[in-house]
C-alpha cells in the first residue's frame, strides 16, 4: 500500500530523513515510535511533499507521490490526523465535518458518512451543533481523526494521536484506532505512548536520527524490554 524508499532531506540546515525505508501493508496498522525530534513527524510531512528537501521514493499502491502537491496526494486517498488537533474553531462540530468530505472512492469498499462517524464517535453526535472552540482537548482530537476521515482515505496518517489527553481519553483513542483497524483502514500511526501504540499497530517502526534502527511485530517489541529501554527510553508500566 504505502512503500517509503531511502528517503533522506530536510528543512535546509542540516538534514533530518536520513535513509528511512518503511512499508505498509493493504489494512495494516503500522507504529512509527521514536524519541522527541527523531523524525515522525517529519517522515508524515515527506509523504505530503511538504519537506524543501527530499530524495528517495514514495509509492501509494505502486504509484509514485512524489513530486504531488499536498491536495494531489490527499485525492490519491492519503489523509493526515495532525499533531496538536486543526479544526475550525467557529464552525459547529457538524460543519467540520462536513467543510473537508469527499465522494465515496470506487478503489475501497470503506464509505464514511456522518452518521458512520458518529457511531464510531458517539461523543461527536450529542455535540453536533457545538461550536469548536467550545470542545475538549479530548473532543476535538476526535473531531480531527473524523474529518480526516470525511476525505475517504485508503490511508491515514496519525501523528501522535495521544498527546496531552487524559488517560480516559486516551481510551477512547484506542478504541477508535482499533475500530479502524478491524475495518480494515490501513494506517500509519506516530506515537510516543508506546503502550497505545502496540495495543493497535500490527507491525512497528523504531526511528532515530530520521532511519530506522529496530523494526518487528508488536508482540516482539512488547517482548524486548531492551529494545525497548535503549531505544525508546521507556518501559510498559505493569499493572
Ligand atoms: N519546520 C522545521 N524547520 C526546521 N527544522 C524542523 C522543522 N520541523 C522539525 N524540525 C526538526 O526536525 C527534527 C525532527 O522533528 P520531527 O518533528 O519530525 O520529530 P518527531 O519525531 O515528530 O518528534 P516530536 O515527537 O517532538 O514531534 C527535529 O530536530 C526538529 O527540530
Amino acid at each position: 500500500m504505502l512503500e517509503l524508499r531511502d528517503l533522506s532531506g530536510g528543512y535546509g540546515d542540516g538534514s533530518v530523513l536520513n535513509g528511512l525505508s518503511l512499508t505498509v501493508e493493504e489494512g495494516q496498522v503500522v507504529a512509527l515510535l521514536g524519541r522527541n525530534g527523531a523524525g515522525k513527524t517529519t517522515t508524515m510531512r515527506a509523504i505530503f511533499n511538504l519537506l524543501p528537501q527530499l530524495t528517495g521514493s514514495v509509492t501509494l499502491r505502486g504509484e509514485s507521490l512524489r513530486g504531488l502537491a499536498p491536495y494531489e496526494v490527499s485525492q490519491r486517498g492519503v489523509a493526515l490526523v495532525p499533531q496538536g488537533r486543526r479544526i475550525f474553531p467557529s464552525l459547529t462540530v457538524e460543519e467540520n465535518l462536513l467543510i473537508g468530505a469527499r465522494p465515496p472512492r470506487s478503489d475501497t469498499n470503506l464509505r464514511w458518512t456522518v452518521d458512520e462517524i458518529y457511531s464510531l464517535f458517539p461523543v461527536l453526535r450529542e455535540r453536533g451543533r457545538v461550536r469548536g472552540t467550545l470542545l475538549s482537548g479530548g473532543e476535538q482530537q476526535m473531531l480531527t481523526l473524523a474529518r480526516s476521515l470525511m476525505t475517504q482515505p485508503l490511508l491515514l496518517l496519525c501523528d501522535e494521536p495521544s498527546e496531552g489527553l487524559a488517560p480516559v481519553m486516551v481510551d477512547r483513542v484506542r478504541e477508535v484506532l482499533q475500530r479502524l483497524r478491524a475495518a480494515g483502514l490501513s494506517i500509519l500511526l506516530a506515537e510516543q505512548n508506546l503502550d497505545l501504540a502496540l495495543s493497535v499497530a500490527d507491525v512497528a517502526y523504531i526511528i532515530e536520527e530520521g532511519r530506522v534502527i529496530w523494526h518487528g511485530t508488536s508482540a516482539e517489541l512488547l517482548a524486548n524490554e531492551d529494545v525497548q529501554a535503549t531505544y525508546l527510553g521507556i518501559r510498559i508500566q505493569e499493572d
